[in-house]
C-alpha cells in the first residue's frame, strides 16, 4: 500500500501535485519563552502568559523512552489505511477519526463544519476523550495495535494530567487568584479532557490547520521536528521553532476568562512545513467541566456547555468558530 492510501481520498490529488516548495518562512522564526518545570520561575511564567500566551515547557519528567513509544504508536495508528481508520474509529468506537475540521467538543466528537470552508486544509486526526479510554478495551481485544495504543495513551494522559495540574496551580498563583478545590477541579475536569493525535501530509502548497484559538483552559502540544506551528503576536505571525524534548503550551479561551483578560488565548495555525516530511502532533486539551460557570467582568456569565454549543453552531452554520466575542457583556 502506498502511503497516500492512508490519507482521506480528497487529500490525494493535492498531495501528488508537484509542489513548487517554498517551505517555511524562516524570517518568521522567533524564540518563545522556555519554562523549566523543575525550577519554575514564577515571574518568567507570568510574562510568558501575559506577553505571549504560548511557551515551551521543558523538564516535565516524562521519560524520553516513553515519549519515543508515544511517537511510534501514534505514527503506526495514523498510518493505517484510511478505510481501516474509519471503521476502527467510527460510530462504534469511543474515539473518533476526522479530517479537515479543527473543532473538537469535550465529547471528543469532531464537529462537521459548513462545507464551503473545509477545503484546502490538509490534516487528519483521532480524538481520544480521556474518560472513554477504558471503553476502548472492548475494541482492542480484537486488535493488538489498538491495545498498545490504549495502554500508551492512558499512560500519556496520566503524565500530561500531572503536568497540567502543576502548571495550572502555578498560573493561578501568577494571577494571585484564590480558587477553591472545587473550582480548580471544575476548570481542569478529567471528564472532558481530550487527547488528539494528528497528522499532516507532506505537502507544502496547502496549509495544515486554519487560524483559531482553542476553547480549552490550556492546551499542551507535542509537535515533532517538522515545524509549521505558527502563532500571532502583536498582529504578526511567527513560527514556533521545534524544541526537542519539550512541549508547547498554549493558553485557551477559558484561561482568558478565568484571568479576566489578564492573559489572552493564543491565535495559532499550522502553516507550511520545514521539510518534505509528514508532520505529527499530539495535543492535550484541558477543558472545564460542562457545568462549570464562568463569571467575569467582560463577558456575560456562561456555562462551558453553552460556550461549546455556540462554537458548534457557528462552525456548522458559518464554517468557523466565532468564540468569546459571542459572550461579551457589551458587544
Ligand atoms: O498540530 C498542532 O501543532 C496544533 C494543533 C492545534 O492547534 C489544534 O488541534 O487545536
Ligand atoms: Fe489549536
Amino acid at each position: 500500500m502506498s502511503n497516500s492510501e492512508s490519507y482521506p481520498p480528497e487529500f490525494r490529488p493535492l498531495m501528488s501535485e508537484k509542489s513548487t516548495e517554498t517551505g517555511l518562512d524562516r524570517s518568521k522564526d522567533i524564540d518563545i519563552p522556555v519554562i523549566d518545570m523543575e525550577h519554575l520561575d514564577m515571574e518568567k511564567l507570568r510574562e510568558a502568559c501575559k506577553d505571549w500566551g504560548i511557551f515551551h515547557l521543558e523538564n516535565t519528567g516524562i521519560p524520553l523512552t516513553f515519549m519515543s513509544q508515544v511517537k511510534e504508536i501514534t505514527e503506526s495508528v495514523l498510518s493505517l489505511p484510511f478505510e481501516e481508520k474509519r471503521t476502527l474509529f467510527g460510530v462504534n468506537s469511543p474515539l473518533s477519526y476526522y479530517w479537515g475540521t479543527h473543532t473538537v467538543s469535550p465529547s471528543g466528537k469532531a464537529v462537521t463544519r459548513a462545507p464551503q470552508e473545509s477545503s484546502g486544509h490538509l490534516f487528519e486526526g483521532i480524538n481520544i476523550p480521556l474518560a472513554s479510554l477504558s471503553r476502548l478495551l472492548a475494541l482492542s481485544c480484537t486488535d493488538p495495535k489498538l491495545e498498545s495504543f490504549r495502554v500508551v495513551m492512558e499512560e500519556y494522559g496520566k503524565h500530561v494530567t500531572r503536568i497540567i495540574v502543576t502548571l495550572f496551580e502555578a498560573i493561578i498563583e501568577t494571577l494571585s487568584l484564590e480558587l477553591s478545590g472545587d473550582q480548580k477541579m471544575g476548570y481542569l475536569s478529567e471528564s472532558t479532557g481530550v487527547i488528539r493525535v494528528q497528522r499532516y501530509p507532506q505537502c507544502t502548497e496547502s496549509p495544515g490547520l486554519e487560524a483559531h484559538t482553542d476553547s480549552s483552559v490550556i492546551s499542551i502540544i507535542n509537535q515533532d521536528d517538522v515545524g509549521g506551528l505558527e502563532f500571532m503576536k502583536d498582529g504578526e505571525w511567527f513560527n514556533v521553532k521545534p524544541l526537542a524534548s519539550s512541549f508547547v503550551v498554549g493558553l485557551g479561551d477559558m484561561m482568558q476568562v478565568i484571568s479576566d483578560e489578564e492573559y489572552k488565548s493564543v491565535l495559532h495555525k499550522v502553516g507550511k512545513r520545514m521539510r518534505k516530511k509528514e508532520r505529527y502532533s499530539i495535543v492535550n486539551f484541558v477543558f472545564p467541566d460542562k457545568d462549570c460557570m464562568f463569571n467575569s467582568t467582560r463577558y456575560k456569565p456562561f456555562k462551558f456547555s453553552e460556550f461549546e454549543a455556540q462554537v458548534k453552531l457557528d462552525v456548522e452554520t458559518h464554517g468557523s468558530k466565532v468564540g468569546l466575542s459571542r459572550f461579551l457583556s457589551n458587544p
